[in-house]
């Protein structure tokens, strides 16, 4: 540990003051200026207008509201957006500081539930505490899944809210509207993450105090990146044998590359963890009660009081590396004072530069409020965090939504779930309020919905509303739509950016055992496929099978086995396939001539041009580069239209091409017998011939495999990857446990899951994410031709 003297002279060399990315903290009544002439201009719309008289005469009224409004140059629109955003009505600003929205997003078996279980129970949300495959049977109040209660994993995210008391500076209780969303640890459900994080405004990032930053904490890592999530970190589990939150804090560091630090040292540990000191105040906190419901504060005990100052003056430094206004504090000597240090570890981890990191154990009750006192303290309330919308009325133009509840409403379709009263359409509102009876519009195809009933979700329990304001979070019955579409009042053409879906990887021929299921069968596919968008449902027509695709082995497993409880069918699965792609090989030239004259209008469509890699194993790309129209352009669209249909099913083992570019650059038509049902079939038909002239190859998905046993079982494993032809990048080795870092092909890894559990009498865990494309072996890619060819001569034959 360095002595605080000597990190000020290395920070000092190292970073100076010369860093650029200066934080613009985002107050209520912030210092941009814009002019009250220029809200006032006839373009500002009306809405925006009256909003904006509300909020002078409350600010007129208001001697601390004494922002200047002056003029900036943007369009009326844009500027009356931003002129509210920086300088937030006194009473909006009061009611959105306190709301916060948050996920709680972890490796598997960290602790998301039984952390979410402790957070109900200390907020009064629930009576009794039951944990996760608890010994009382009743099973977590957020796995309400029969099935997540029986396999002790989430598998869906569930939506609660509660309210969090927190006595401020004064000692006067503030109350705060704290909506949470607890999400799954399976690779497999990676989706209810994704979707989580779209639209939270801050999450809480848990990790296991003994195996600190795992597989899927990086996976999850890259999700909150993905949506600017600032998140705190929560290192679960200190009662655990080997637990050492600074190995973790230090793989946050390191393997994430997040700048972190503890804002708590542990009081003992593992068997004799007792509590913790708070790094800011400077108190030790234990937990009393038989749930540990009540909280004590003493002075820091002394065999700790030397930690906890060496970790706080980490903490001041790891911030100050950060934070300018800390770093001159740091540089000047001056010791910040509580308020201080709290708000420039605010404005670190809502700027996304730090994780303050708290620690406990859930399981034990110890140390679960007072990082809830960091939700409130650290992770920002719905006006702190930048929610853009694409005018589609302004050419796409990008606009600034705001929390208010006055103006005209924006809501995000996150997330569907069929109840037993209906399709049920979780929201988050942006901007404006959601009301029982009111109708609201579709941005997607402009469709008028009314809205029946609105309620706020717990686990799987409701509590009805009339109305939902904007920056909360809820459930509406009735409204038909998909998944990331966007709600307006009708006025607005704003419409939101959608979550990012990773595409399915494996899938499998299933259909009813008995053919009287056939109708609920295709009830529960449209059901979950609504749901879920990364579980895809397609009919082969020339195998004639319903095929099911998705994230893994487990995710589909679930589906076959929900259908089976919640809709008795008993169904009847293939092997699993894995999802193979195609692509082209060298750069080929085509001249294909359509022609058929077989009496009355004929077939005639030419097109010449090549096809060629894209040079990245991505999205295909189709090019007209037709000069003197040799081709006109409504037929060039249906030439486009033969390519993609084309890139659906490759021509040599059926399945979907990527990174594959086909330019069109001459052609010729017919007077009389050229159509657009000519060209479509003329580019298939060229397509087909020049990508198999190619040397094309079929791409096997490679996954990211991340396997963790007992060090004992080191060997096994190994050989066991290697029989599987895995690829080993890194081991780690730990105290008692190791992890090995490999790639595998997907097709190397059906079954993966059993071996490991025999070859570790069931201690060895691992996860597998998608990670790229590559070309499948030689020998691979002839026996999978080979089976393809096989089953089309049987299926001609018939
Ligand atoms: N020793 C100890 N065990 C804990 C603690 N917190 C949770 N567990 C146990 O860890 C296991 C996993 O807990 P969960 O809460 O289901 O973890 P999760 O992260 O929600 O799991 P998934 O959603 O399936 O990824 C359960 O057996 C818990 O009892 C803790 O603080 N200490």
């Amino acid at each position: 540990m360095r002595s605080p003297s000597l990190a000020r002279l290395n920070y000092r060399a190292v970073s100076g003051l010369t860093r650029t990315a200066r934080f613009q903290p985002q107050g209520f009544l912030g210092s941009r200026c814009v002019s009250t002439a220029a809200l006032r201009s006839p373009g500002v719309a009306p809405a925006y207008q009256s909003v904006l008289k509300q909020w002078e005469q409350r600010r007129n009224a208001s001697a601390s509201a004494s922002a200047v409004l002056e003029a900036a140059a943007a369009s009326p629109e844009t500027l009356s957006q931003a002129a509210i955003i920086d300088n937030l009505d006194p009473v909006e600003a009061a009611r959105l500081d306190k709301v916060r929205n948050i996920g709680i997003a972890a490796h598997i078996d960290s602790g998301k539930t039984t952390v979410t279980e402790r957070v109900l129970f200390y907020t009064g949300r629930i009576k009794a505490i039951h944990d996760v495959r608890g010994r009382d049977g009743v099973g977590a109040k957020m796995d309400s899944m029969d099935l997540e209660r029986e396999k002790g994993i989430t598998i869906q995210s569930a939506a609660t809210f509660c309210d969090w008391v927190k006595k401020d500076k004064e000692g006067v209780d503030q109350k705060y509207h704290v909506n949470l969303i607890d999400t799954p640890g399976h690779i497999d459900f990676t989706i209810e993450v994704e979707r989580a994080l779209r639209v939270l405004d801050g999450a809480v990032m848990i990790l296991c105090a003994v195996s600190g930053v795992q597989s899927q904490t990086i996976t999850v890592d890259r999700q909150m990146r993905r949506y600017n999530v600032p998140r705190i970190s929560f290192v679960n589990k200190m009662d655990r044998m080997g637990a050492n939150p600074f190995k973790a804090i230090d793989q946050i560091n390191t393997k994430l590359k997040m700048p972190a630090a503890a804002v708590q040292v542990p009081i003992g540990a593992e068997d004799e963890f007792e509590g913790v000191v708070d790094l800011i105040r400077m108190k030790a906190i234990y937990n009393v009660g038989e749930s540990g419901e009540e909280l004590k504060e003493t002075d820091i005990p002394d065999k700790v009081k030397k930690v906890a100052e060496e970790r706080r003056a980490m903490l001041i430094e790891t911030v100050a590396d950060v934070d300018d206004q800390m770093a001159e504090m740091f540089l000047d000597e001056v010791e910040p004072t509580e308020d201080q240090l709290r708000a420039a570890i605010r404005r670190a981890t809502i700027g996304l530069k730090f994780t303050p990191v708290f620690m406990g154990s859930a399981l034990a009750n110890k140390s679960v409020q007072p990082m809830l006192d960091g939700v409130v303290d650290f992770l920002p309330n719905p006006s702190e965090v930048e929610n853009l919308a694409l005018d589609q009325k302004r050419n796409e133009a990008s606009v600034k939504l705001v929390p208010y509840n006055s103006l005209p409403f924006v809501g995000l379709a996150f997330k569907l779930e069929e109840s037993n009263f209906g399709q049920l359409t979780y929201i988050r509102v942006y901007q404006g309020t959601l009301r029982k009876g009111s109708n609201v519009f579709n941005a997607r195809n402009n469709k008028k919905v009314k809205v029946p009933r609105i309620v706020r979700m717990h686990s799987n329990e409701m509590e009805e509303v009339t109305e939902i304001g904007a920056g909360e979070i809820c459930a509406v019955f009735g409204v038909e739509c998909a998944s990331g579409d966007t709600f307006t009042d009708g006025q607005l053409g704003y419409s939101m950016s959608s979550m990012f879906v990773p595409e399915p990887v494996i899938s499998l021929s299933i259909k009813p055992k008995q053919a009287k299921d056939a109708a609920n069968f295709s009830k529960a596919m449209a059901r979950f496929q609504r749901e879920d968008p990364t579980f895809r449902v397609t009919y082969d027509n020339e195998s004639e099978q319903t095929i099911i695709s998705g994230m893994g082995e487990l995710h589909l497993d679930i589906y076959v086995e929900r259908m089976r409880r919640e809709y008795r069918v008993e169904c009847e699965t293939g092997q699993p396939q894995v999802a193979y792609r195609e692509t082209i090989g060298e750069h080929t030239k085509f001249d294909h001539l359509l022609k058929k004259q077989t009496g009355g209008a004929g077939d005639y469509a030419r097109v010449m041009g090549y096809m060629e890699p894209t040079g990245v194993l991505e999205e295909n790309n189709f090019q007209q580069q037709i000069v003197g129209g040799s081709i006109s352009e409504k037929y060039l669209f249906a030439c486009e239209k033969g390519f993609n249909i084309s890139c659906e099913k490759g021509p040599l083992i059926g399945h979907k091409i990527l990174g594959t570019r086909m330019v069109i650059n001459d052609g010729a038509t017919h007077m009389t017998d050229s159509s657009e049902m000519a060209f479509k079939n003329a580019t298939q038909q060229a397509f087909r011939k020049a990508f198999m002239e190619s040397q094309p190859s079929v791409l096997e998905p490679l996954m990211k495999t991340v396997v963790t046993a007992p060090s004992e079982f080191q060997g096994d494993v190994i050989a066991l990857l290697n029989k599987r032809g895995a690829t080993i990048n890194d081991t780690e080795t730990g105290v008692d446990e190791f992890t090995i870092y490999a790639d595998c092909s997907l097709n190397g890894m059906f079954g993966f899951s059993s071996n490991l559990r025999a070859a570790t009498q069931g201690k060895g865990e691992y996860t597998m994410e998608f990670s790229h494309y590559e070309k499948a072996p030689p020998h691979v890619q002839k026996e999978l031709i080979a089976k393809y060819l096989k089953a089309q001569a049987e299926r001609n034959k018939k």
